[in-house]
């Protein structure tokens, strides 16, 4: 039996907040939860009666306390995220943002940070992201992809989470490090449960939207 077989899906957004003269990108450090530990654009679940756009934009105010008008909330892609043995695949809808209203702020879930794009720490993001981001940055979007997430087995997770435990002592040191923005700890460590096995990009969409369909629902560009 194929171990990616998908049956329904969850729909996702997650925008990337991009400063253009500055060449810098909005990141969010997520403290809990789905991705904990990793740096990543600011997203979300949609929920029922939105619209991704409009979850996209509820997510960054919620997580960033910043807004963006529609016409600059521009659709940079779609990702499907592939998990072994689950057959709940995660379509994300990828948002690029050039102007926002409004203060930054860290909340309980997510402490944003702007980068350089030279200084992106993909080392500390989804596997995926160095994939599609530099694309993303260069502006050759939209693109479509299929991301093929494994379980790390358990010997792996048991390093992973020595060196998780062994990093927590030097918390505080790393914590002198940070932004100004925050006192949150940041924490060095790696837990990724799953790494990306495989993946597939298009940047041609034709028969994209059929291919993405689960369920009845088809992804579209438009929103
Ligand atoms: N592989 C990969 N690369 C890049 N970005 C992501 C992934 N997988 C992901 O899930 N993501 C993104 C998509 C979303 O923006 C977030 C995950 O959202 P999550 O925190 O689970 O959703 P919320 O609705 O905020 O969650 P709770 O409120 O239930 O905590 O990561």
């Amino acid at each position: 039996m194929d171990p990616f077989r998908i049956t329904s899906k969850k729909v996702l957004t997650l925008v990337m907040v991009i400063d253009k003269d500055q060449k810098k990108i909005l990141l969010g450090y997520k403290k809990r939860g789905f991705g904990a530990h990793l740096w990543n654009g600011f997203g979300g679940k949609v929920e029922p009666g939105e619209t991704p756009k409009e979850g996209a934009h509820r997510e960054l105010e919620e997580e960033a306390g910043i807004t963006v008008t529609p016409e600059n909330l521009k659709k940079a892609g779609i990702l499907l995220f592939l998990f072994e043995n689950d057959p709940v695949a995660l379509e994300t809808h990828i948002y690029t943002a050039y102007e926002h209203d409004g203060q930054i702020r860290e909340c309980d879930e997510m402490r944003p940070q702007w980068f350089d794009f030279a200084a992106i720490p993909f080392d500390q993001m989804w596997e995926d992201d160095k994939i599609w981001l530099p694309l993303l940055l260069k502006g050759q979007d939209p693109f479509f992809g299929r991301m093929y997430f494994k379980r790390k087995s358990i010997g792996e997770q048991e390093q992973v989470d020595a060196i998780s435990s062994a990093s927590s002592s030097a918390d505080a040191t790393l914590a002198n490090h940070s932004t100004t923005m925050t006192s949150t700890p940041f924490t060095k460590a790696e837990p990724k449960p799953f790494y990306m096995s495989d993946y597939h990009l298009e940047l041609d969409l034709t028969g994209v939207p059929k291919d993405v369909a689960l369920d009845g629902t088809v992804a579209s560009f438009e929103n």
